[in-house]
């Protein structure tokens, strides 16, 4: 099951191409990390994906129907395609009480479920009679997630919503989407431009840079997919695959390789040694060498 398809969709600001030409596939029920440095376009995605915001061109579909700006999470779609977002700035209202941000989500959401919104809340130990504008950052986070979790999404965007989180909340949150994706009826996508963020939380990667989508896929898959091989200088690797980085010093090369099928198909060749790649290094080389590709983002149509 396809959760969010994009069909090369761009999003132009002006002179600023802020997304071009994307086009993935997102599956079901999965924790999707969106990774990309700041200004790779992640908001502008989410934003699109939600129907705050028109793309340019393109086509973009959540749970197979065409997402058409303007249409709001309660207007009547079908339950595989409601959307919630969670955006950085977080909109409570201060004077409300968390009680009382509750009931302005039941009222604003044609589906509510308070039981899901309250087990949240008390998960965390939220107390329910104070008001938003006397809680910490983390706390206001939290009834963020509880409401948007309340309007029972098909799909949850969560735009850097870990950032006022400690590191122990931060843990405690992600394990518990997971938990709520796992069951079976909600997609969790959340960007962050923290690598470190993300070890242990999302199952599936979409990476951007300048706009660009330039890895997506199972964490696990492209882990098993990718390998360093490092030997004697050479030109190229000693065994098949697509080149994703190459490194050469006087006496040495290092390759990191994207194989056809996995590492059953490494080919240690003499003098040669094959290592995994780790998730944030995997990243890192697929930023890196996006940054080297002759058609970066910056020029403006
Ligand atoms: N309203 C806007 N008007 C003009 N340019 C914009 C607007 N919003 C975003 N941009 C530009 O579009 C690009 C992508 O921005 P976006 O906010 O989507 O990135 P991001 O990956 O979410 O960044 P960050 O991690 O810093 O939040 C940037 O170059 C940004 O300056």
């Amino acid at each position: 099951m396809t959760a969010v398809e994009a069909r090369a969709v761009s999003k132009r600001y002006g002179s600023v191409w802020a997304l071009r030409d994307c086009s993935f596939q997102l599956p079901a029920n999965r924790i999707i990390a969106l990774v990309g440095a700041n200004g790779a376009g992640k908001s502008t995605l989410m934003s699109i994906i939600s129907g705050m915001l028109p793309a340019t061109s393109g086509t973009l579909l959540v749970g197979g129907r065409p997402v058409v700006k303007g249409r709001s999470s309660d207007g009547g779609e079908p339950a595989g395609s409601r959307v919630a977002i969670l955006a950085q700035d977080k909109p409570l209202y201060r004077d409300f009480s968390v009680a009382d941000m509750l009931r302005f989500g039941r009222a604003t959401n044609r589906v509510w479920d308070q039981r899901r919104a309250l087990s949240w809340l008390e998960r965390f130990a939220i107390p329910l009679d104070r008001r938003c504008g006397k809680l910490s950052g983390g706390q206001r986070a939290q009834v963020a997630l509880a409401v948007a979790l309340g309007s029972r999404p098909a799909l949850l965007l969560l735009d850097e919503p870990l950032a006022n989180l400690d590191p122990v909340a931060r843990t405690e949150v992600t394990g518990e989407l997971m938990a709520e994706a796992a069951e079976g009826d909600m997609t969790v996508m959340l960007s962050t431009h923290i690598i470190a963020e993300l070890s242990g939380v999302g199952d599936h990667l979409l990476v951007l840079d300048a706009g660009r989508p330039v890895l997506s896929g199972d964490v696990e898959d492209l882990l098993a997919d990718h390998v360093r091989l490092t030997g004697p200088r050479a030109d190229l690797p000693p065994g098949p695959g697509a080149i994703v980085q190459a490194q050469h010093a006087d006496r040495q090369s290092t390759f990191v390789v994207r194989q056809p099928a996995g590492p059953a198909a490494a080919v240690v060749a003499p003098g040669w040694t094959t290592q995994p790649i780790t998730l944030d290094e995997l990243i890192l080389t697929y930023l890196k060498a996006s940054a080297g590709a002759p058609d970066r983002l910056e020029a403006a149509a």
